[in-house]
C-alpha cells in the first residue's frame, strides 16, 4: 500500500485499510476477557488486585482484568528503572537508536490489533485509532533519527587560547535517570509512547503508567518494547488511579523527571511538586486546550465547515486540540452556520467498530453526565442550541456513551467560553471587528492550537497575533486538530504547556538531557 496514513489524510483511506482493520477487530475480540498483569523489570507482576474493564462502546463488552499497582508495585518499578539505569546510559547512541527503531518496526507489524484494542478501549473510530497506532510508530523511529543525527548532542568545542597548554573543550548531553510518564486517556498509547520514546533513545530509563480508564493500551506498549528485547528494567509499566499510583510515581525519591499529559489542574500540581524538593527536577506538562477558530467574511466557507466538524467532533471532542471556540464574521455567520448544521446532521454515531460510523462514544459515565450537565447550564443561561444536545439511548446505544454534537451561540459572559469540556460541543459568537475577535480568541488560560479561515493576505495577521502553539490556517483536513510527527510539531503556549517546545520538533530532545561542560588540560 503506497497510501501513507496521518492525521490530515485519514479522510480517504485505501479499502485495504478497512479490510485489515476488520481482520484485526475480529482477531483481538475473540481474545477478549484475559488477565493483564504490571511489567516491571522485564517480566510480568502479577498484582494484588485487578479491575474488569468494559468498552464505552457497549458496557457489556469486557475487555478483560487490567492490574492495579499498589505503593509497592510503583517502588519496584522505580528500583529496576534506577538499576537499569548505568548500563543503558552507557549504550551507544546507535544501540539505543537501533533499539528504538526494532520497536517502532515491531509495532508496526502490530499496527491493525493495537488499533482494533483501542477502539475498543477508548471508542475512538477506526481512522483515529489507526492514525494513534502509526504516530506512535512513527515517533520512535523519529526520535531515533533525531538524536542520530545530533550524535546524542555530543558537540567539541574550541580548545582554550592558552599558550603552552592544551585546554579541550567539550558539551555533552546526559540523561537524568529514571524518567516517569504519566499518560491520559484519549490517547493512551501515542502520549505513552511518544515520551517514552524520547526518554529512552536519550539514554534514561522509564517507568509509565496509564490512564485509569486506558490501561490496555499501555500494556500493548510494554508488549511491543518486551518484544523488541530491552534489557530488563528499562522500561517498566504500571497502571492504576492518578491519586494512588501517579502521585506514588511523582513523589518516589528515584523520580529524577516526569512527562505528564492530561489536564492542567493535575499538571500546575505535578509541576510545583518537581520544583518544590531539594532541588528542581524537569517536568514536561502538556496540559489542556481551549482551541479558538477564527472565520472572517473572506473565507472559503464550505472549507471551513468541513474543518470545523472536524476538529470540533472528531472522537467526540476529546482531543486536546480540539475546537471550543468559533469567531464568525457576522456577515458570513449565518450561510456558514447553515453549512455546519448540514454536516452536523451528517454524522453517523454510533458503535465505533463499525465503518459507517464516525462518531463513537465519549470515554465514561464521568464524561456522559459531564455533557448532560454542560448541556443544561448553556440553556439555562440562554444560549442557543443551534444543533444537538441529547444523550443517546435508543435500542444499543443505551449500552454505551453516546451523545449528539453540539453547536451553541452563547453570550461571551457564559463561563463555558473559558472551561475544557472535552466534549463534542462547540461555541459560536458573530463577531464585527476582526481585532476583537482574536482579542476573545487569545482572552483563555490556555494555548494550545487554532484556527483560521480568511484570505490568504489575512493568514500572517492571524499566525503573528494568535496565542497558540499549534496554528492551522484554511485546513479542511481539521481547523485545529490532526498535528502529525515530522510535519506539525506539537505543543501549547500558556496553560497548555510548560516548556514552550513541541513535541516531535527539533528542540524536543534536549528536554529529556542535562548538559555537561568538560574541560580537560593535558
Ligand atoms: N497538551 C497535550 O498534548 C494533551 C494531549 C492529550 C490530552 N491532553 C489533556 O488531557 C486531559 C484529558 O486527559 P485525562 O482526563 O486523562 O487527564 P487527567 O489529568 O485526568 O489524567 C492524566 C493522567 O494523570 C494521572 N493523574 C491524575 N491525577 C494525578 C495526580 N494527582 N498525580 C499524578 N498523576 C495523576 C491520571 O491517572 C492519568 O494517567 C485534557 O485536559 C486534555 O486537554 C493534553
Ligand atoms: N495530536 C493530536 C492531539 C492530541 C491531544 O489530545 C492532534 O493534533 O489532533
Amino acid at each position: 500500500m503506497s497510501f501513507r496514513l496521518t492525521y490530515a489524510t485519514m479522510f480517504n483511506p485505501p479499502e485495504a485499510m478497512h479490510e485489515r482493520f476488520e481482520a484485526a477487530m475480529a482477531r483481538v475480540s475473540a481474545d477478549l476477557g484475559r488477565r493483564h498483569e504490571l511489567f516491571i523489570n522485564g517480566e510480568d507482576r502479577p498484582a494484588a488486585n485487578h479491575a474488569q474493564r468494559r468498552s464505552p462502546i457497549d458496557s457489556a463488552l469486557s475487555l478483560g482484568e487490567f492490574a492495579l499497582a499498589n505503593a509497592g508495585d510503583v517502588d519496584s518499578a522505580m528500583r529496576a528503572a534506577h538499576a537499569a539505569f548505568p548500563a543503558w546510559r552507557a549504550l551507544p547512541v546507535a544501540e539505543r537508536a537501533r533499539l528504538m527503531r526494532k520497536v517502532g518496526d515491531l509495532m508496526e507489524e502490530r499496527v491493525y490489533d493495537i488499533a482494533a484494542a483501542l477502539t475498543l478501549e477508548v471508542g475512538k473510530n477506526r481512522m483515529e485509532a489507526l492514525g494513534e497506532a502509526q504516530e506512535t510508530v512513527d515517533f520512535f523511529h523519529y526520535y531515533a533519527d533525531d538524536y542520530e543525527q545530533n550524535a546524542g548532542y555530543d558537540r567539541p568545542l574550541p580548545n582554550d587560547p592558552l599558550e603552552g597548554t592544551v585546554s579541550r573543550n567539550r558539551s555533552v548531553m546526559r540523561p537524568h535517570g529514571v524518567w516517569v510518564v504519566i499518560a491520559p486517556f484519549n490517547f493512551p498509547f501515542a502520549l505513552a509512547g511518544g515520551p517514552v520514546a524520547a526518554a529512552l533513545v536519550t539514554g534514561n530509563t522509564v517507568v509509565v503508567k496509564a490512564a485509569s480508564d486506558t490501561p490496555w493500551s499501555g500494556r500493548l506498549l510494554a508488549d511491543c518494547i518486551r518484544d523488541a528485547g530491552l534489557p530488563p528494567g528499562v522500561f517498566n509499566y504500571v497502571s492504576g488511579s492518578g491519586r494512588e499510583v501517579g502521585e506514588a510515581l511523582a513523589q518516589h525519591p528515584l523520580t529524577a523527571g516526569i512527562t505528564f499529559t492530561g489536564s492542567v489542574g493535575v499538571g500546575m500540581q505535578l509541576l510545583r511538586q518537581m520544583a518544590g524538593g531539594a532541588y528542581p527536577r524537569p517536568c514536561i506538562a502538556e496540559m489542556g486546550g481551549k482551541n479558538p477558530c477564527i472565520v472572517t467574511e473572506n473565507a472559503d466557507l464550505e472549507r471551513a465547515a468541513t474543518g470545523i466538524v472536524r476538529s470540533a467532533f472528531g472522537m467526540g471532542g476529546q482531543k486536546c486540540s480540539a475546537l471550543s471556540r468559533l469567531y464568525v464574521h457576522d456577515s458570513v455567520a449565518d450561510q456558514l452556520i447553515g453549512l455546519l448544521r448540514g454536516k452536523i446532521e451528517a454524522i453517523r454515531i454510533g458503535d465505533a467498530r463499525s465503518r459507517e460510523n464516525w462518531l463513537g462514544p465519549v470515554i465514561n459515565d464521568s464524561a456522559y453526565g459531564n455533557y448532560a450537565h454542560y448541556m443544561q447550564q448553556l440553556q439555562s443561561d440562554g444560549a442557543t442550541v443551534v444543533a444537538g444536545g441529547r444523550q443517546l439511548r435508543d435500542g444499543d446505544l443505551a449500552r454505551g456513551y453516546y451523545v449528539e454534537p453540539v453547536l451553541a451561540e452563547a453570550d461571551l459572559a457564559h463561563p463555558l467560553w473559558k472551561q475544557e469540556m472535552f466534549l463534542p460541543i462547540v461555541m459560536l459568537h458573530r463577531y464585527r471587528d476582526r481585532e476583537h475577535a482574536m482579542r476573545l480568541a487569545n482572552d483563555t488560560d490556555m494555548g494550545l492550537t487554532a484556527g483560521f479561515y480568511g484570505g490568504s493576505d489575512e493568514v500572517p495577521w492571524f499566525q503573528d497575533r494568535i496565542e497558540a502553539g499549534v496554528t492551522y490556517a484554511n485546513r479542511p483536513q481539521g481547523a485545529t486538530t490532526g498535528a502529525w510527527p515530522g510535519y506539525q510539531p506539537f505543543g501549547g503556549w500558556k496553560g497548555s504547556g510548560s516548556t514552550g517546545k513541541a513535541i516531535a520538533s527539533f528542540y524536543y530532545l534536549q528536554q529529556y538531557l542535562r548538559e555537561q561542560s568538560r574541560t580537560v588540560v593535558e
